[in-house]
């Protein structure tokens, strides 16, 4: 199964979480005399299930070994899924570097419903609760990611094999392949 990697944009990822960027629709407020725009709550945390606490890690990230990119376009395949049923989990890229993000709908998973976005180096994502999502995928060479999600009770990760290879194509340019 190939899939091919679409721009990441709010429209499309509206059922996976939130895209965190700067963007005209957002709440704009001025601060500090003017001096800062504050692009108001772009995402919101979802980590009180079982009195859990948010947390701020780095995640550094190494490309996995199967990534293959020449000349701007590039392949990779999957081999796992997983999602946090007590909380949202953001990512924001603190690398120059765009990454792939692997989504499917919360509930059964359903390999059928896989949606696969390049992300680019000013765009983060927050999956909502319950949403599957592949571990970040860093493309080319290591990148840090700052995330921001739940530590608490609970089992909070659940993870799935992918049975049948899927591999991703994605193009850096973002055009379509
Ligand atoms: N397991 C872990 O902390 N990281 C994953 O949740 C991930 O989405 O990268
Ligand atoms: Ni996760």
């Amino acid at each position: 199964m190939i899939l091919h990697a679409k721009p990441l944009s709010q429209k499309a990822f509206q059922a996976f979480g939130d895209v965190i960027e700067v963007n005209d629709e957002a709440e704009k407020i001025s601060i500090n005399y003017g001096l800062t725009q504050r692009y108001h709550a772009l995402a919101t945390l979802d980590i009180s299930e079982e009195a859990g606490q948010g947390i701020i890690s780095v995640f550094r990230s190494s490309p996995k070994e199967s990534c293959q990119i020449n000349a701007g376009k590039g392949q990779l395949t999957l081999d796992c899924m997983e999602r946090h049923p007590l909380s949202s989990q953001a990512f924001y890229p603190l690398s120059a570097n765009a990454y792939l993000v692997v989504v499917a709908p919360a509930g059964e998973f359903d390999v059928t419903q896989l949606a696969v976005f390049l992300a680019s180096a000013n765009q983060g994502v927050n999956y909502h609760k319950g949403t599957w999502h592949h571990y970040s995928l860093a493309l080319g060479q290591t990148a840090d990611f700052l995330v921001v999600d739940r530590q608490g009770a609970g089992k909070n990760c659940d993870e799935i094999t992918l049975d049948n290879k899927i591999t991703i194509h994605f193009n850096l340019d973002k055009r379509s392949d």
